[in-house]
């Protein structure tokens, strides 16, 4: 059968979670076995591909033609984008020389919004394959930051003449994929809905957490950002004995303005969201980590000082919610060899005191802030969400288990564990007095970074 056989021949992947990091540039080659790199994902070993479809954020379309395998180079391309005006011109015209390179431009009519999502959906004469990931389509993002992304199996065709609802998942990801798709009302989304019916997704054992840009009440409240997570968590996990104690761990990249001080959003409405197992009436106060790159993690990362420059939180938010800092942890990923990768990846998750256990994951391309995972208004009568976003929950309901056990060590990868491959370490370290949360339009010119510069922002 062709999953057998793609299965058989493509690189030994962990498919108990299908959830991978990026290879990074300059690593022991053990931390980049089981990681995978953008042409390792459009590769033949995972599908003869027909057409495809990339949603996200910020593009370079030159180099993403490359990274398709040369016979693939010519297939059709759909790009969900969310630029306007001048910007949405400049994207055109990059893609002047490659006419298989179409766009779709998916509305923001509310300030602030942007399309965060980043999504493959690729078509192959074998069948159908969705990656939701945190990764831009610019060389950037794929050299020298700690990325992640969730790989669906391959899904084959449904028999003709089956009904639309055929081949729905136990965690109803094909529903979900499809509102979140029509949710564009974009005409050049149709065909790929239609598509997407006509497969069988019942072997996905994810649940889908989208934004999509409205002011919602009623019913409508729980289908996107955190009312939704809030949602999946209350039906889909249990109640645990000391609950109180697991902490919920945050990992970001950016940082919007939460108010002045906790209670506006993050302690309120955020963090009844994450504290959320089941259906017990408890509100505990568990311990909660954010974990953001500090300073001296972007100074020694890597790439340096430009590390930063996909760590757009601004002096101007920062400075606003000096609150928030105590809450920060530093980037430390000595498990995956990332310590020095800064983090483009954002992940969510509630782990044991012991942090040996989660109790749910989450992978998504949505930042700490309201844009993007909804704030409630009107006497919390509505919610407002400005942002497209994409992520994938793990329950551990969907396999079969009480808990993921976490694996302490994820690399190299080795069939042998059930554990979770959470990519940094545990538990998440303190910022120490002196350490301050990085902020990417203010100088740093004390002390050198890895390549010997220092970063004085035009
Ligand atoms: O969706 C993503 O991945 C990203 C979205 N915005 C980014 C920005 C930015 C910040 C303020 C205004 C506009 C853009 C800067 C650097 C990296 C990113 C980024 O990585």
């Amino acid at each position: 059968e062709s999953e057998d056989f793609f299965e058989s021949c493509t690189p030994r992947l962990d498919d108990t979670y299908r959830f991978y990091l990026n290879k990074v540039t300059g690593l022991d080659r053990e931390y980049n076995s089981g990681a995978l790199h953008i042409r390792d994902l459009l590769s033949p070993l995972f599908g003869t591909l027909k057409e495809s479809v990339q949603f996200n954020y910020c593009f370079d379309i030159a180099w993403m033609v490359k990274q398709f395998p040369p016979e693939f180079r010519d297939r059709p391309v759909l790009i969900i984008h969310g630029d306007k005006r001048e910007a949405k011109a400049r994207l055109l015209q990059q893609a002047q020389p490659f006419p298989h390179v179409r766009f779709c431009q998916a509305k923001l009519d509310i300030a602030f919004g942007t399309h965060h999502t980043k999504m493959m959906l690729l078509w192959y004469e074998e069948g159908f394959r969705v990656i939701i990931l945190t990764s831009n389509l610019i060389r950037a993002d794929w050299y020298q930051k700690t990325q992640g992304m969730w790989m669906s199996p391959l899904f084959p065709r449904l028999p003709e003449g089956s009904r639309p609802s055929a081949g729905e998942s136990p965690t109803f990801f094909k529903r979900d994929l499809l509102e979140y798709l029509a949710s564009y009302r974009a005409p050049e989304l149709e065909e790929w809905i239609q598509r997407i019916k006509e497969h069988d997704l019942s072997e996905t054992r994810v649940y889908l957490v989208a934004s999509t840009p409205g002011r919602y009440v009623g019913p409508d409240m729980e289908r996107w950002g955190h009312l939704r997570l809030r949602k999946l968590l209350h039906e889909h996990t249990n109640p645990i004995p000391g609950e109180e104690r697991w902490p919920v761990i945050g990992q970001f990249s950016s940082i919007g303005s939460m108010g002045a001080d906790k209670t506006k959003w993050l302690a309120g409405e955020f963090q009844r969201t994450l504290t959320t197992l089941g259906k017990s009436s408890l509100h505990p106060s568990p311990p909660i980590h954010l974990l953001y790159p500090s300073v001296e993690d972007v100074r020694l990362s890597l790439e340096g000082f430009p590390a930063g420059g996909s760590l757009p939180y601004s002096i101007q938010t920062a400075q606003k919610q000096l609150w928030l800092h105590s809450y920060f942890h530093r980037w430390k990923a000595d498990r995956s060899g990332r310590s020095h990768a800064m983090p483009h990846i954002k992940t969510y998750m509630r782990v044991s005191p012991d942090f040996t256990q989660l109790a749910w994951f989450l992978i998504t391309s949505a930042n700490l802030s309201k844009a993007a995972w909804g704030a409630l208004e009107k006497n919390n009568s509505q919610v407002m969400v400005r942002s497209y976003e994409l992520g994938v929950l793990y329950v551990p309901s969907a396999f079969d288990m009480k808990t993921f056990p976490i694996d302490e060590t994820p690399f190299p990868v080795s069939s042998s564990t059930s554990g979770f491959p959470v990519p940094f370490d545990l538990p998440p370290t303190s910022y120490s007095p002196k350490d301050q949360p990085w902020i990417w339009n203010i100088s740093y010119s004390q002390e050198p970074d890895t390549h010997g510069n220092i970063w004085v922002p035009s």
